[in-house]
């Protein structure tokens, strides 16, 4: 391996790791207040001319999938339904050749009227997060009375036929973690394949605790007490989530065990914030302007050079368990999560 980042290519990293999924947070803004993200009061959002205009998104996406290999485009934020350009976003990047795999993880309000009109214009599947059943812990979890919002936003996605429909989960612990089976019932029933994810030290409140933190072992043994789980025979890759099959299958679970299962060997994410930024892992203490470069008159090949060596200096794994380990100085909503 050589000592230098490459001048042409894909984002490799000096590990021989190779970046094709790109994850483009399209606001830091929400309209959730997510205990493990975000506190009650929201958080000091971007500034307008901060955030990446839709045609400088669009830009970056371009460079990334026409001259650095990417082949998925994830859309998060914050919110990403609540971007005002997001259907003309996710159109550009569509007719973009070739055309990268477009998904979007969302907290599922609005994505009931949103859904045919985002499958017209190209969105090929959702994530919806969903962490408890209960209307009145949905509220105590996110502070806001918005159960029935996310349900709709789920079924109006499968009806759109942004399928495979993935349900993500984090438990918390007094709060919902005695809910992984009915959760997974209703996963079941609808059609829905769910994952439970560990939390991870990215909230804006920096309350991460791992003593407290709801483990995979401890997630599937409450799994366990109510359906038998086999061994997903398929392929991992690259994919955060580890899954078995429920019953048999062929209906799967996934976990995603960040924490004391991480997957860092095989990462395949590279991330734009929406003030431009690059970041080559979640846990990042350095990013990349490219929004300076593309705004002081930079080229495609001078973008795609800095993307490439934001990249190259990607560090091993996250480091969590280091008792050097600091938590970066953004939270996961202004990160792209
Ligand atoms: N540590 C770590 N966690 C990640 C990474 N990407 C995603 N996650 C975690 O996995 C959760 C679910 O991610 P999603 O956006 O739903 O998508 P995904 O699981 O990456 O991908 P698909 O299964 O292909 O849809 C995120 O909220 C993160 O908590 C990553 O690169 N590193
Ligand atoms: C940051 S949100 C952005 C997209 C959208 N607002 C949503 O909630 O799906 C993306 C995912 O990150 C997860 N998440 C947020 N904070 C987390 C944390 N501290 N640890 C683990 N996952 C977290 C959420 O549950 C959600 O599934
Ligand atoms: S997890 Fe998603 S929905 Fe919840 S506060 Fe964070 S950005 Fe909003
Ligand atoms: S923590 Fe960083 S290196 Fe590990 S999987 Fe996530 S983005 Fe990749």
């Amino acid at each position: 391996m050589s000592v230098a980042p490459p001048t042409v290519g894909v984002l490799v990293d000096r590990y021989g790791r190779v970046a094709r999924d790109l994850r483009v947070s399209l606001t830091d803004k929400c309209n959730l207040r997510c205990t493990y993200c975000m506190p009650a009061e929201g958080l000091p959002w971007l500034a307008g001319p901060q955030l990446l205009g839709d045609d400088e998104v669009i830009r970056l996406i371009r460079v990334a999938v026409t001259r650095l290999g990417v082949t998925e485009v994830r859309f998060t934020g914050g919110e990403p339904l609540i971007r005002p350009g997001l259907v003309g976003i996710v159109t550009a990047v569509a007719a973009m050749a070739p055309r990268p795999r477009i998904s979007l993880t969302t907290n599922g309000i609005g994505l009931d009227r949103l859904a045919p009109t985002l499958g017209a214009a190209g969105l090929d599947r959702v994530n919806v997060s969903l962490d408890t059943l209960d209307r009145e812990r949905f509220t105590r979890l996110t502070r806001r009375d918005r159960l029935d919002a996310v349900l709709a936003g789920l079924a109006g996605a499968a009806a759109a036929g942004l399928t495979p429909v993935k349900v993500n989960a984090v438990l918390m612990r007094g709060l919902n973690d005695d809910e992984a089976p009915a959760l997974l019932r209703f996963a079941l029933d609808h059609g829905y394949e769910l994952r439970f994810i560990e939390q991870m030290p990215l909230d804006a409140q920096h309350g991460w605790d791992r003593a407290s933190m709801v483990t995979a072992d401890e997630i599937l043994a409450a799994l366990r007490s109510a359906y038998a789980l086999s061994p997903d025979p398929a392929a991992r890759g690259a994919a955060p989530a580890e899954t078995w099959l429920v019953d048999g299958g062929p209906a799967r679970v996934g976990v995603i065990a960040s924490v004391t299962r991480p997957f860092c060997g095989d990462c395949d994410r590279t991330r734009l914030t929406a003030d431009g930024q690059v970041r080559n892992c979640l846990f990042a203490t350095e990013e990349s302007d490219l929004r300076g470069a593309l705004r002081s008159g930079a080229d495609d090949d001078e973008l795609a050079r800095r993307w490439r060596a934001a990249m190259w200096g990607k560090r091993a794994g996250h480091g969590i368990d280091d008792p050097a380990f600091l938590q970066p100085a953004r939270p996961m909503s202004a990160i792209g999560g």
